[in-house]
């Protein structure tokens, strides 16, 4: 598998995995970064007082939005259809910038006293997985799939070499091990199309992970099948995700918010 996503050419990047043009300059930046990030203590992303209003509108769609998630968690949030929440996911992305407020990740060390400055968090060090990610699969084959916007300039082989590596890692970790590269994504089960949706954002290896709606539209089997590899990928990942699965989910939830209508966010149990 390694050598084949290595060698792979390249194609612009899929509007489903919503990259910036520039994704792998940021990316070799990000790594850069992150050998250097070895340090005790935890990591904390940190949504102070945002507020977001879409340019040439009057309305704020999120109010003075504060929420801290720890690294290696999982928090759910839920709320009401038009509520607000998906627009706080793609604010997080990067996708959109807040009108104010900060998004950033705050270090602490093992007694809770912040560690230097809180970071931006930018838009390379989060993967976003959107409702119904299938239904913007383009490619004909899962090798293409996934390497949507990979870098094609031979001067861009040790960063494809890393990549590759990151992808091997991706789809262990979603157990996509068994499926041929040359398959049809839409060919795929509806969980292993999840499962594939997750890997494509885990070769950037986010620090934190979005997942609007994840099992929106599965079979009983396929949502089982989905709960359980969150519950494999949160030992190792931050997830946040926006669901009305709360039943399902709630195992796995170490915080919560409701989103109310107008755009305000409270901590609170989820209602099961
Ligand atoms: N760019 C925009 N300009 C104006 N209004 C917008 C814009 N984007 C979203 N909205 C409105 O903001 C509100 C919140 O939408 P959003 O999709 O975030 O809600 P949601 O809680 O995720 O809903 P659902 O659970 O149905 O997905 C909706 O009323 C939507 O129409």
């Amino acid at each position: 598998m390694l050598a084949a996503a290595a060698t792979a050419v390249a194609i612009p990047p899929a509007a489903s995995h919503c990259f910036p043009a520039n994704t792998a300059r940021k990316w070799r930046i990000s790594w850069r970064c992150r050998a250097a990030r070895v340090e005790a203590g935890y990591s904390q992303l940190e949504v102070r007082k945002v507020t977001y209003r879409p340019p040439g509108t009057e309305q704020n769609l999120l109010k003075e939005i504060n929420l801290s998630l720890r690294e290696k968690s999982f928090g759910l949030i839920f709320g009401r259809s038009g509520s607000g929440k998906t627009t706080l996911l793609q604010l997080l992305a990067g996708l959109s910038e807040p009108t104010s407020g900060s998004v950033c990740i705050q270090k602490y060390d093992d007694t809770g006293n912040p560690i230097g400055l809180p970071e931006l968090l930018t838009s390379q060090r989060v993967g976003i997985v959107f409702q119904f990610p299938e239904r913007y699969f383009l490619a004909d084959t899962v090798l293409e799939e996934v390497t949507f916007g990979w870098p094609r300039q031979k001067a861009d082989l040790r960063l494809k070499e890393q990549l590759a590596l990151n992808l091997q890692n991706a789809f262990n970790s979603v157990g996509l091990t068994t499926i041929s590269l040359d398959e049809d994504p839409q060919a795929l089960s509806g969980g292993f199309k999840r499962r594939l949706a997750l890997a494509i954002q885990l070769v950037q290896t986010p620090d934190l992970l979005l997942l609007d709606e994840p099992l929106a539209g599965l079979d009983w089997k396929a949502r089982a099948d989905v709960v359980n590899l969150l519950k494999d990928l949160k030992k190792e990942h931050t997830i946040l995700v926006v669901s009305h699965d709360l039943r399902e989910l709630y195992p796995l939830v170490d915080y919560s918010w409701r989103m109310e209508m107008g755009g305000s966010l409270k901590e609170e149990g989820l209602p099961v």
